[in-house]
């Protein structure tokens, strides 16, 4: 099948310091794809060159089949673009600035009102429909932000911290809608720095370190790899003394749930063989899972394996703002 969203050796540099690096990605339709990486390793620069936004050093970047750069029109035509600040036209209300982006898409009149009342609908500012966008809160920006990406019914759709300032209701509402778009056919790549959440609707990550994808075989081994456990039983005595007898240090933590043991497990193997244990001496375990989401973990590892000292790339220009594709 050929891919929603494809990069093929992506490379951007600002002032000669490479911000990302022959970077590989690779996202099918009705995909949800996790896009993760620390502070800086470049998640944003990529994103702005699958959005058209910012020209590619060298590399390839096709969206929907059309080639970003030399045909950025089609490629805008066929994506939905949600950056992680709303950026919107402070003056106008949230149902002038979707009707605005209808106009940018051809709509106009009846199909353009009966358009942005489904959008006001969707993304749950009917009520705030003649609010101007500036006095929005953070969370009631980014829904406004969702809509206006999805106005033109995208097959593609490119979200930076889509999540960020929702309220947990407003979180499991969006995650629902991706999951919808997606079961619908349409190609999701997404950032997020809480990746519990991500974990819950992507069903493939992508790991950007220092400008660099990480090779899909070592992201799915350190996903693999889950080295804290969490355990609780009914009768904490008898998880303390079957633990002992097998030799297996654990630390008890309390939570808002009650206490629970953690415990380090070498893989997933290992960890089935110790519930299996435990159970077979008759300790009655209620709970039994990773210590925290097996992304999260994986995302600790990977951040920490040694990094290539960065390398300057040759002379490129230095833009005060990303420089926008013509
Ligand atoms: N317009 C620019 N001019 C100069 N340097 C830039 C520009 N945009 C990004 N950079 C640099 O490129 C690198 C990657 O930045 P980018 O914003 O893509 O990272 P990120 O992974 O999105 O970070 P975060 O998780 O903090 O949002 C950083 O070192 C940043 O300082």
């Amino acid at each position: 099948m050929e891919a929603a969203i494809e990069a093929v050796g992506l490379s951007r540099s600002f002032a000669g310091v490479p911000a990302v690096r022959d970077a590989n990605l690779r996202v099918a339709p009705g995909e949800i794809t996790a896009l993760v990486g620390p502070n800086g390793s470049g998640k944003t620069t990529l994103m702005l060159m699958l959005a058209t936004l910012l020209r590619p050093d060298s590399g390839a970047v096709r969206i929907g089949g059309h080639d970003a750069v030399t045909d950025a029109r089609a490629a805008r035509a066929a994506l939905g673009w949600m950056p992680d600040t709303l950026g919107a036209w402070p003056t106008l209300t949230v149902r002038e600035t979707i009707l605005a982006v209808c106009g940018m898409y051809g709509l106009s009149g009846a199909a353009a009102a009966a358009r942005t009342g489904e959008m006001l609908a969707l993304a749950g500012l009917e009520a705030l429909a003649d609010q101007r966008s500036n006095t929005l809160s953070r969370g009631q920006k980014q829904r406004l932000s969702l809509a206006r990406a999805l106005v033109h019914g995208p097959r593609v759709l490119l979200l930076d911290e889509p999540a960020s300032g929702l309220d947990p209701e407003a979180r499991l509402t969006q995650r629902r809608m991706l999951a919808d778009l997606a079961a619908r056919g349409v190609a999701v790549l997404v950032t997020s720095h809480v990746l519990d959440e991500l974990e819950e609707v992507a069903a493939n990550v992508v790991f950007l370190r220092d400008g660099r994808t990480e090779a899909q075989e070592d992201v799915d081994a350190a996903l693999r790899q889950s080295t804290q456990w969490r355990l609780r039983a009914l009768d904490e005595a008898a998880l303390d003394a079957a633990l002992g007898r097998r030799g297996i240090p654990a630390t008890r933590r309390t939570s808002i749930g009650g206490a629970f043991h953690t415990v380090e497990v070498a893989n997933d193997d290992e960890a089935a063989a110790l519930l299996a244990a435990l159970v077979a001496e008759g300790v009655r375990i209620v709970d039994f899972g990773p210590a925290a989401g097996a992304l999260e973990q994986a995302f600790v590892q990977l951040a920490h394996r040694a990094v290539d000292p960065p390398t300057p790339a040759p002379d490129t220009p230095t833009p005060a703002n990303p420089e926008v594709a013509p």
